[in-house]
């Protein structure tokens, strides 16, 4: 929900990946990025001690979404935009190589158990993205009172051979404490801290990237073989997607269908509409859904047409 259009970005609108920060800022100052920002004292903190940085932020919650721009907006920040993404995507996504100067992460959410291990954002590849997208010198910073998790953190920065890894430091002195943090410490946690500095980069591959065009699809096809659709599963590679439903409008030859896809672990949910025009049916994302166009996107555009035909 967008309540102060001058904070929160909608990506999955704009045309060309990755983004241009410069135009977005309308300034070429250092961008500091900061995943899972929560209600955004941090970031309204971050914002006026450092108005010379463009600081971005990225949350999966809503209600989070909504709290922060409240904040940044009563404290009447100029140098912030928010967006409701994952955080891991829109690293490897929005940022055009040695682009960033830092990246921040205030107690992530461990995912403690061995079965939601591959959810830890920590993981590898997390780092690998961060190789590419760090100037060279700019860093990272981790800070959780879980020991565990920032040790592993550590061991995975470690193992890419792209870092120069610092050591963990315990209950190290921070210069803004969120209510989170103070959480804690008042239960009388240790809070530990990683910093690692880039060195070296990386190699990655990004699944959107250059002009964004809208997926559509048109043809003769044979609109009885709709049900067929149903909870069907589609597969190859790293996309998967799901047809969740379809819904007929009573008035008109059209149909909504919604799909789940997935490519590799990014999990997206939108709307496809099929409508008949003239001897012809068209095939195309529906408008107020907005999905960023992965390859899972674009594909079960292809797909369900060529299912249909
Ligand atoms: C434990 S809270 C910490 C919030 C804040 N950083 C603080 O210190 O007060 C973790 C936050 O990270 C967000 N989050 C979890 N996974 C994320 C992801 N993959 N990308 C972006 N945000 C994420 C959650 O929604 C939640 O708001």
């Amino acid at each position: 929900m967008v309540i102060f259009p001058e904070y929160e970005l909608k990506p999955q609108q704009f045309h060309y990946f990755p983004i241009d920060w410069s135009k977005i800022f309308e300034n070429s100052n250092p961008i500091h990025v900061e995943i899972g920002f929560g209600n955004g004292e941090y970031a309204a903190y971050y914002c006026k001690q450092y108005p010379e940085i463009n600081y971005i932020g990225f949350e999966l919650s809503i209600t989070s979404m909504i709290k922060a721009q409240k904040k940044l907006k009563k404290d009447n920040i100029k140098n912030a935009k928010l967006i409701l993404v994952d955080g891991k995507f829109a690293l490897r996504e929005f940022f055009d190589e040695e682009t960033i100067e830092k990246v921040i992460m205030n107690f992530p959410v461990p995912w403690y158990k061995n079965s939601q291990s591959h959810r830890r954002i920590i993981l590898k590849e997390f780092f690998e993205i961060l190789s590419v997208v760090l100037k060279n010198g700019g860093c990272f910073e981790l800070v959780s009172d879980q020991e565990w998790y920032v040790k592993e953190a550590k061991e995975n920065a470690q193992s890419t051979g792209y870092f120069e890894v610092f050591q963990i430091e315990k209950n190290p002195p921070r210069e803004f404490y969120t209510r989170y943090e103070k959480k804690w410490i008042k239960f009388g946690r240790d809070i530990f801290k990683l910093r690692i500095k880039k060195i070296k980069s990386g190699r990655i591959e990004r699944l959107i990237g250059g002009v964004q065009e809208m997926p559509h699809a048109k043809g003769k096809i044979d609109i009885t073989k709709i049900n067929s659709l149903k909870e069907a599963v589609f597969k190859e590679s790293d996309k998967i997607f799901i047809v969740k439903g379809i819904y007929k409008d009573i008035n008109s030859e059209s149909y909504v269908i919604k799909i789940i896809s997935t490519d590799k672990d990014f999990v997206q949910h939108y709307f496809l509409c099929l409508y008949r025009k003239d001897n012809e049916w068209i095939l195309k994302l529906d408008s107020e859904s907005n999905p960023y166009r992965t390859p899972a996107v674009k594909w079960s555009v292809k797909k369900i047409m060529e299912v249909l035909s």
